[in-house]
């Protein structure tokens, strides 16, 4: 496959703008709702005093510049694609790329060129810089504009008629920013990113001078002797999984193929491409492992500004809780999905099983153990093999989508069976649930009642659409605040349809496998839907378990040496890498003092987290958001700590009030419609979607005889439709 680079016809950069920049750096853009600080001076004067340094700003050397800059990446694509050609590697992902989307792919490409440009531009310009200048920085460079050749996102699409469902892509969500919140754009940020040359390269450097901690060193201070928590099961830890899929897929930088890179290794330098933890000799778990090397993210631009700027990520899925996981981010994988006729989903039937199975994938992309009978399921997103809960939980949803659409179906002769009526629908009422079980059941028991009340109570029935506040996924928030992997445990159970246990697997045996979910006489995916149900969560502290902590990916390469990741590096890195600023920068935004030494962080952790810090870092700037919100001390009623709560309350209250079809909003559904939706408890809802016969009364906690007892399934009415029946003829 070639990339379409557009050929240079307009000029770059119009002369007028030379002289704007030195007096128009106001970027009234901030509409994030949050009230921070921004810097409006123009950065490093003398970067463009100097006469010859300015010659560098012309449009025809600029352009010039930028088309070197593209053809270098575009080359070093094209390479990696023949190398997977040669490792027959073709995990090809999706990219939206019709109609109004035209080319989200190459979209990556070109904002990776234009931080390259940038980069070129500021060393031409004898600039100095540093992690601090980075709003400064990008304020200037986003005066610089691409031809608008290459802004497909930038001219705004039309959304005459996709006003009254959701798109796939979230695309004319917003009518007056239509590619906002939708799939293959930047996130939103909260504070502006802080990157050690203050455009691309990650964190590295200590705000007091010297290194910071590697990221593998900051994760061995982290416990691998976690503890239960009998208040959550292992439901609500992979309902968690399965929504903030819903809400983020950082994609990996892909060749010109559009396979995920697969060249990184211990020496790869590039931290545009790739992203290397080093693992030292000493290590006590990963010894003789010199470095995990992954592919970086790839990069779009900031809020579809297409200009030069500082590095930005793209989400691959829709921003919104849209349950992109099951119907897909982008409209060829959300077509793969659908039947094409009454509304419905595919499935896979199987006669053992009580309800279906996800629709097989011909590829076999999804999980390792695919064979022509037993394929790996094909969805919206491309982990839901991760482990089986996570399987079970897209399994639900599909069911209950079909549930519905046969349901409409026979209530309503009017819509004449048409696919795409009765699709959209059920669809609608499915979202609804979704983003009511997520604000009514999950998120108050992370954040707390109180805080949840605080920042999405509402007092009537119906709600307010807030069109100025973005519905935007927050790169904190994917590349930190949600990587709640505290909760994961790594011994799983099964039950059988009556609650008797089957056995327990390790987490390691399962994952990324198919074939227990078309293990009939172990009931499949059900049997893990049951046991997650009465599992124990691991408690939210600061010990992972063994398996996703030193033991993630386990595999032997083709040399037969012992391969391992750790996901709690990979997190700290990953942070680093997407340029997110530290703790304390986040402490200040929620309202706490900004912490001069680490003792100033007593309000919010332990004393024995503080000398874990104070062991590590070298100043309270320096702690990595991840690493220091996992040692906040939780709110009263919650299983995270305050920075964390104010966090997620603001990623959840944008999501809600920035979202035009949130289920709550005026318009979505009627009075009476919206009550059939509310009173569809979650108990119910797993009763009618999971082989099982009893569910305790507060599902997301493990059952217990006291507080919480098993009920039977059959005092479940189902989903009252009443509201959705035709209109009466007068
Ligand atoms: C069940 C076992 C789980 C495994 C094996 C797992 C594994 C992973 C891996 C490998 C990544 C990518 C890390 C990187 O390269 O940056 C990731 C990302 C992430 N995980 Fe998990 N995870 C699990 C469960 C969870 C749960 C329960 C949550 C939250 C409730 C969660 C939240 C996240 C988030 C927010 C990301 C970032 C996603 C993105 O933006 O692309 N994970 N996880
Ligand atoms: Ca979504």
């Amino acid at each position: 496959q070639q990339h379409n680079i557009p050929q240079h016809q307009e000029t770059f950069f119009h002369e007028d703008h030379l002289n704007n920049i030195l007096d128009s750096h106001d970027n009234d853009n901030n509409d994030h709702g949050i009230d921070f600080e921004r810097h409006i001076s123009i950065p490093y004067p003398q970067c463009f005093r100097n006469k010859l340094a300015s010659s560098f700003l012309k449009s025809d050397v600029l352009e010039h510049i930028f088309k070197i800059k593209l053809e270098e990446e575009d080359a070093k694509l094209t390479k990696e694609h023949e190398r997977n050609l040669e490792l027959h590697n073709d995990d090809i992902l999706d990219f939206e790329e019709m109609q109004l989307r035209s080319d989200a792919h190459n979209g990556a490409l070109l904002a990776r060129s234009a931080t390259k440009a940038a980069d070129e531009l500021i060393y031409q310009l004898s600039c100095i810089t540093n992690a601090s200048i980075t709003p400064n920085l990008d304020n200037f460079l986003k005066t610089i504009q691409l031809p608008s050749m290459f802004c497909a996102y930038q001219s705004n699409p039309s959304c005459e008629g996709l006003t009254n469902y959701r798109t796939v892509t979230g695309v004319c969500n917003s009518l007056s920013r239509p590619y906002r919140g939708s799939s293959q754009t930047a996130y939103g940020r909260l504070l502006p990113p802080v990157y050690d040359d203050g455009l691309r390269l990650p964190r590295s450097e200590s705000v007091v001078g010297g290194s910071l901690p590697p990221c593998r060193q900051v994760s061995l201070a982290f416990g691998s002797k976690p503890t239960f928590d009998s208040a959550i099961n292992n439901l609500w830890v992979t309902y968690g999984q399965f929504l903030v899929h819903d809400l983020t897929f950082a994609t990996p930088v892909t060749d010109s193929g559009r396979t995920p890179i697969t060249s990184c290794n211990c020496d790869s330098k590039d931290t545009d491409m790739c992203n290397v933890i080093d693992i030292a000799p000493n290590d006590p778990f990963m010894a003789g492992q010199r470095c995990v090397a992954v592919p970086a993210t790839a990069q779009a631009f900031s809020d579809q500004i297409c200009a030069l700027g500082v590095k930005e990520q793209v989400n691959g899925n829709s921003h919104y809780v849209d349950l992109s996981v099951t119907y897909g981010s982008t409209r060829r994988t959300a077509a793969s999905i659908r039947v094409g006729t009454e509304g419905l989903m595919k499935t896979t039937l199987k006669r053992e099983f009580k309800y279906d199975l996800p629709p097989g994938q011909r590829e076999g992309r999804s999980c390792v153990d695919s064979t022509e009978t037993n394929k790996c399921f094909a969805g919206g997103d491309s982990r839901l093999m991760e482990n089986p809960i996570l399987s079970g939980v897209q399994a639900q949803w599909l069911r209950i989508h079909n549930e519905f659409a046969r349901e409409l179906n026979r209530i309503r002769p009017d819509w004449n069976s048409n696919d795409n009526t009765l699709y959209e629908e059920s669809k609608k009422i499915a979202t609804a649930l979704h983003q009511h079980y997520t604000y009514n059941e999950w998120l108050p028991i992370l954040i707390g009642k109180t805080a949840t009340a605080q920042y999405l109570g509402d007092k009537h029935l119906h709600t307010e659409y807030n069109p100025s506040m973005p519905g935007v996924v927050f790169n904190e928030v994917a590349a930190a605040v949600l990587r709640l992997h505290t909760f994961v445990r790594d011994l799983i159970s099964r039950c059988k349809p009556n609650g008797d246990l089957i056995d327990q697997l390790w987490f390691n045996e399962v994952a990324s496998k198919c074939k227990f979910a078309y293990d009939v006489k172990t009931n499949g995916l059900d049997s893990f839907l049951c046991g997650a149900l009465v599992d124990f969560s691991f408690a939210a502290d600061t010990n992972y378990a063994q398996q996703i902590h030193h033991r993630l990916f386990e595999s032997t390469n083709h040399q037969g040496e012992l391969r391992r990741s750790d996901l709690v590096a990979l997190n700290i890195c990953r942070g680093r890498q997407h340029g997110l600023p530290g703790y304390n920068a986040y402490r200040q935004l929620c309202g706490f003092r900004l912490a001069n030494r680490f003792q100033d962080f007593s309000d919010t952790m332990s004393p024995q987290s503080i000398e874990t810090m104070q062991t590590l870092y070298k100043h309270p700037d320096d702690v990595d958001l991840f690493a220091g919100l996992n040692h906040e001390t939780h709110t009263h009623d919650a299983l995270v700590g305050p920075v964390s709560v104010c966090l997620i309350g603001i990623q959840f209250k944008h999501l809600k009030y920035g979202d035009r079809f949130f289920y709550t909003h005026h318009g979505e559904f009627t009075k009476a419609q919206l009550h059939s939706i509310k009173n569809y408890s979650y108990r119910c809802f797993l009763c009618h979607t999971v082989d099982i016969e009893q569910v305790a009364r507060n599902p997301f906690q493990p059952p217990n005889d006291i507080t919480n007892p098993l009920e039977s399934c059959s005092t479940c009415s189902i989903f009252d439709f009443g509201p959705w029946h035709m209109p009466k003829a007068s």
